[in-house]
């Protein structure tokens, strides 16, 4: 038995030889926001998919309210909501009709649909083909798609790729909201800002490897001047100091 509601230990992944994440653990209390930050290609994606489910650890455990996907995979689906990076909305349908799907596969009723609608603004948009939404409209619909359960776990692959500024603040605001109703989140993203601003814990990939973790709090206090930039450069040297044939 764990104490911690969410958890990552030793998990890593290997796809024919090539070690895309090497083991890494962490572990979130309820009610947190973690970010995975890190260039192209360190191995956010990976990792996302492997907590959202999609995706089989080569060895590790993940655990969520000691549910592993592993033993349980439809109690571990229940719990949790995953906004995923290359999606391809169904062609034809209206924003309406696309979330009333993933809403019946869930057992949600028509109240929530336009709740989630309301909470990413595309109330008035709800009759449109999502064929014609621009990308910040589809990372929407995405986002409420992951909300309609109201899951323990919210996994996010870079949710605010294509959000004007506006969006942007709206987006960490309604993470602020989630917290509040104690649900956990991680996502992924490239810009440290949107870390500082939504995010409780960082951790930093670089090249599948974990390369530094903790609080926003604590790289704010050691990193006064730039914050999670310097954190970032900093843990990059560290990693090429111990590593330096990576
Ligand atoms: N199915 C796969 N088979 C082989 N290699 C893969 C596979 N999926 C991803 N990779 C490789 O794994 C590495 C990590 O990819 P991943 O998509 O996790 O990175 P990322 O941090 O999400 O990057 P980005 O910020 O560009 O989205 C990359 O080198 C990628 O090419």
């Amino acid at each position: 038995m764990t104490e911690h509601y969410f958890e990552v230990e030793n998990v890593s992944k290997t796809i024919k030889g090539k070690t895309l994440l090497h083991p890494l653990s962490f572990a979130l209390s309820e009610g947190k926001v973690l970010a995975l930050c890190g260039g192209n290609g360190a191995g956010k994606s990976t990792l996302l998919k492997m907590i959202a489910g999609i995706s089989r650890p080569t060895t590790g455990t993940i655990r969520l309210m000691n549910i592993e996907p592993e033993r349980d995979r439809t109690a571990y689906a229940e719990r949790l909501g995953f906004m995923p990076d290359d999606f391809q909305f169904s062609v034809g349908l209206s924003a309406w009709d696309t979330l009333q799907f993933y809403a019946g596969l869930r057992g949600v009723g028509k109240r929530r649909v336009a709740e989630v609608l309301e909470r990413v603004g595309l109330t008035a948009a709800r009759n449109q083909s999502v064929t014609s939404f621009s990308k910040g409209m589809r990372q929407r619909l995405l986002f409420a798609q992951s909300l309609l359960a109201e899951p323990a776990l919210l996994v996010l692959d870079e949710p605010t790729n294509g959000l004007d500024p506006f969006w942007m603040e709206s987006f960490i605001h309604l993470l602020q909201e989630i917290k509040q109703a104690k649900q956990t989140v991680i996502f992924s993203t490239h810009q440290l800002d949107v870390a500082t601003a939504a995010a409780d814990e960082v951790l930093f990939l670089n090249g599948g490897k974990a390369i530094s973790q903790g609080s926003v709090a604590s790289y704010l206090q050691q990193y006064p001047v730039h914050g999670l930039t310097d954190a970032f450069a900093d843990s990059l040297r560290g990693q090429y100091h111990k590593d330096p044939l990576h």
